[in-house]
């Protein structure tokens, strides 16, 4: 199995650029099912949830070309989705367990072909992560679902406007709900619905493809669903996470770095937190720099909520942050009910931190030293990487597969900014 080796000690400098966003390609690749011409997708970052999205998407016959001259190029990478070789509805268990952003299919293949079978993706390291708004959406717009098997099993004639109010914010349930709702008869409204950026872009891309959707960034959306979505061209958003992971390590190691290719807009409650924690942000148009001159960070608190408050996929870097800051900080997670198996990791590096339920109590300490360490998820491999990078000595940080989930290139990313980062194995 590969794993990342990391010898701390070197503060980052230099430019990276950022690449599409994770959260916002997988959504839009599912809603290219919704069309009866071919989508093209540009800013596709070359990442193992595209490559799993793409084996979905030819799982139910569609054609999904990826432009290999510009694969892992970054902007200029493009996928092409044609929809109209779909003959199938079933997502089946062995992807949708890799990759719970599977469950996106459900809503455009119900709109689209009238039946979807989309295995229930099950619970995953950072918390069960149920799917039941999802459901309730597709039954506001007339469907009928049923749960059985493992699989949702959902069937409607063409769906029919309606009106869901969440009951909590969904990112996922949201997205599922807008896109399904783009092909119903009549106006659907979405209440108490995610305000992410990524389900801007998706609203863009689909308004793009011929939908009519208003309010998309708000609380409540209202789709005018249209008889038939077309072909479009669409360049996905910049990776607000991916950008903030590059940013946290320019404040770790004392650095200078500047992310290219940006969307600050999105990213407000980061960038705050680190100007909190003493770094110099400078916002240039798509370009921000985070200066920290050789200083050290001090410690933030950090309350993880629906946008626009702070991400929940940004607490593992911030408490990797905190662990060498000066003073304390307080982390509370309210999104996921368990996403704090990144704080073993830390602590065999020599952090000291205190968990009390879904607060996390991190008391700064001079340094870290490396030693292997296990990624569980996604951002906790980010977190360790980071931690890594300050650690006297080698970190080790083995099932590295999480980190292709989401990450494009980052140990060349790293490598490029002055960091001692390479791949084994
Ligand atoms: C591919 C993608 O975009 N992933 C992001 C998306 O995940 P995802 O869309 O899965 O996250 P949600 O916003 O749906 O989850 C938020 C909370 O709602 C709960 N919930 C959700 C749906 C449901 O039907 N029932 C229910 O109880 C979840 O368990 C969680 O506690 O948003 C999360 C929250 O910003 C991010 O961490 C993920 O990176
Ligand atoms: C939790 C995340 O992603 P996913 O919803 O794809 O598991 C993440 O991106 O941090």
């Amino acid at each position: 199995m590969q794993k990342i080796v990391v010898e701390g000690g070197r503060a980052l400098d230099g430019e990276v650029p950022v690449s599409g966003a994770k959260n916002a390609v997988l959504p839009i690749l599912c809603a290219t099912l919704l069309a009866n011409e071919p989508v093209t997708i540009r800013n596709v970052p070359a990442l193992h949830d595209v490559a799993t999205t793409k084996k979905v998407l030819a799982g139910l016959g569609a054609g999904v070309e990826i432009d290999p001259a510009t694969w892992g190029g970054g902007r200029d990478s493009a996928v092409t989705v044609d929809p109209r070789g779909v003959n199938g509805h079933v997502a089946p268990y062995e992807l949708v367990k890799t990759m719970r952003a599977s469950v996106l299919v459900l809503g455009p293949l119900l709109a689209r072909h009238g039946a979807a079978e989309v295995s229930l993706p099950g619970g995953c390291a950072i918390g069960s992560r149920p799917v039941d708004q999802h459901i309730k959406g597709m039954q506001a717009l007339g469907a009928e679902v049923v749960v059985e098997h493992g699989f949702i099993k959902a069937r409607a004639g063409r769906l029919r406007g309606g009106r869901v109010t969440f009951d909590m914010v969904s990112v996922g349930a949201t997205e599922n709900v807008l896109m399904a709702a783009c092909l119903a008869e009549g106006e659907s409204v979405l209440e108490n619905a995610a305000m992410e950026p990524e389900i801007v872009d998706l609203a863009d891309c689909l308004a793009a493809m011929g939908a009519k959707i208003e309010g998309a960034g708000s609380g409540r959306i209202h789709v005018q669903g249209v008889a038939a979505l077309g072909g479009a061209t669409h360049s996905v958003l910049a990776d607000r996470i991916e950008a903030g992971t590059f940013l946290v390590a320019a404040a770790m190691t004392g650095g200078r770095v500047t992310v290219l290719h940006a969307h600050p807009q999105s990213m407000d409650a980061v960038l705050a937190k680190l100007a909190e924690a003493g770094a110099e942000v400078l916002v240039e148009g798509d370009r921000i720099t985070v200066d920290m001159r050789g200083r050290r960070p001090r410690a933030v608190d950090v309350n993880t909520l629906p946008h626009p408050g702070f991400p929940t996929d940004m607490q593992a870097q911030f408490m990797a942050m905190n662990c060498i800051a000066e003073g304390a900080g307080m982390i509370r997670e309210t999104i996921f009910e368990n996403r704090f198996m990144h704080v073993q990791e830390l602590q065999r590096l020599g952090a000291d931190i205190k968990v009390d339920g879904h607060t996390a109590v991190v008391r700064g300490v001079p340094d870290l030293t490396g030693a292997p360490v296990m990624a569980t998820d996604l951002r906790a491999s980010a977190s360790l990487i980071l931690a890594g990078l300050v650690a006297r000595g080698e970190t080790v940080i083995d099932r590295i597969y999480h980190l292709d989930r989401g990450y494009e290139n980052i140990e060349a990313k790293l490598s490029g900014l002055g960091a001692k980062i390479r791949r084994v194995g």
